[in-house]
């Protein structure tokens, strides 16, 4: 499969890009939880083998898995030339400004890690200075220094492959994000579309450098021609004038419509996938804190290569029905019992991954949601929960759907 096809949120999933969580987990603290948007410290090796669980759970539907750190591996072997800008843009990005860090940090990967899919899995993982060699520098710094420091932060967040970048119909966008922490994710996704041969030539509608922020979560491919995206704590309503108009102006792309939906800002609502993902044709999982209006902005082309706006005011289920072009089904997280809705989707109850119409992998713990579901005669795909939810993502957040077959 050469590029992408992701044209609606459920159709029969064939290829899906995860990162399975590594050593950079190893290196979140409790002073450093907030800033890398952690609310706990997951176990690594349990984290691990849920992730593994996800994996086989995919394998077993005839999905094909391909890992973020092989691709930029892959990327880099194919590339050697590449190997050293990679390294020199992952440590200035790190934040390293200075020519003496910067030659010692790259004298230490590269006499340490000579495996390119390891070098990759280490700039992951982020860089304690007491590994780094001690110098003679004479440097008031050096005496001073907590030698137990991270000098190139981790990135813990990079099994949420759902953010950094999206796929939109046949294109791509290589995101900004919100967050520092989560800026430097991007530069992986940047080196594959732009190298790799399984994806090289995707058309691009944001860049990492663009100015505004938005994040892959707030992105739902509703159908062939409707592209939804939240207004959200992460994606601002610049970044949607911006990927707009670049949709709109590649003639290649179906899409004839945007709904950019005004969700609350708040951490339970990072991201429009954390309120509400599709299950079926006609079915949505839905936080019950978003029920009942929302403004809801319909972007389309205006013919001259700009773009109308026009705001509805109506509820979700009157919106999704005519956009999906049937009468939808709204299914609260926690069944209707408010204290279940809010402790269920705190842990990803209304965040699923769809691998074809009724079919969707849902975390374990939330079996309140997980019996409405089975209710509803939805086949749950039932996933182990207990560190990988520590993250705050569910199964979509940990997917990046490559190629979705058409309904
Ligand atoms: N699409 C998503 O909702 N992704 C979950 C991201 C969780 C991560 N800890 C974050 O705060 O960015």
């Amino acid at each position: 499969m050469q590029g992408v096809n992701v044209k609606s949120e459920i159709g029969n999933l064939k290829k899906v890009i995860l990162h399975r969580p590594g050593d950079e987990l190893l290196n979140l603290t409790p002073n450093t939880l907030e800033e890398l948007l952690f609310d706990d410290i997951p176990f690594l090796p349990v984290a691990q083998e849920e992730h593994d669980a996800f994996a086989k759970i995919l394998r077993d539907e005839g999905v094909e898995v391909v890992y973020l750190e092989d691709l930029m591996a892959e990327v880099l072997d194919a590339k050697p030339e590449l190997r050293r800008q990679f390294l020199d843009q992952w440590i200035y990005e790190a934040g390293i400004r200075t020519e003496m860090y910067h030659d010692i940090i790259t004298d230490y990967i590269e006499s340490n890690y000579a495996d390119t899919k390891a070098m990759v899995m280490k700039t992951m993982a982020g860089i304690n200075l007491q590994e780094l060699p001690q110098k003679d520098t004479h440097l008031l710094v050096d005496m001073v220094s907590d030698r137990c420091k991270l000098v190139c932060a981790p990135m813990p967040n990079l099994y949420f492959t759902r953010d950094p970048f999206a796929m939109i119909g046949n294109g791509v966008s290589i995101n900004r994000m919100y967050s520092q922490t989560r800026n430097r994710e991007t530069i992986y996704g940047d080196y594959i579309f732009k190298n790799h041969p399984d994806f090289v030539g995707t058309p691009e509608y944001y860049s990492r450098n663009d100015t505004f922020h938005i994040e892959g979560g707030d992105i739902l491919n509703i159908n062939e021609h409707v592209l939804a995206i939240g207004i959200s704590q992460r994606t601002e309503p610049d970044a949607i004038d911006h990927i707009a108009h670049n949709i709109f102006n590649d003639e290649t792309s179906p899409i004839d419509t945007i709904l950019a939906f005004n969700i609350p800002v708040s951490r339970a609502f990072m991201h429009l996938d954390t309120v509400f993902t599709q299950i079926d044709r006609d079915k949505f999982t839905i936080h019950p804190g978003i029920m009942g209006p929302l403004t809801v902005f319909e972007i389309t082309p205006d013919g001259k290569g700009g773009t109308k706006i026009r705001e509805r005011n109506e509820d979700l289920e009157s919106v999704l029905s005519e956009y999906v072009g049937e009468k939808v089904t709204l299914i609260p997280c926690g069944g209707g019992d408010r204290i279940a809705a809010e402790r269920e989707q705190w842990n990803d109850g209304s965040n699923t991954l769809c691998v074809r119409p009724g079919t969707v992998v849902v975390y374990q713990r939330n079996n309140v949601t997980n019996d409405v579901l089975y209710k509803n005669g939805i086949n749950c795909l039932v996933m182990p929960s207990a560190e990988l939810s520590r993250g705050r993502g569910g199964p979509r957040c940990m997917s990046m759907p490559a190629w979705r077959e058409a309904l």
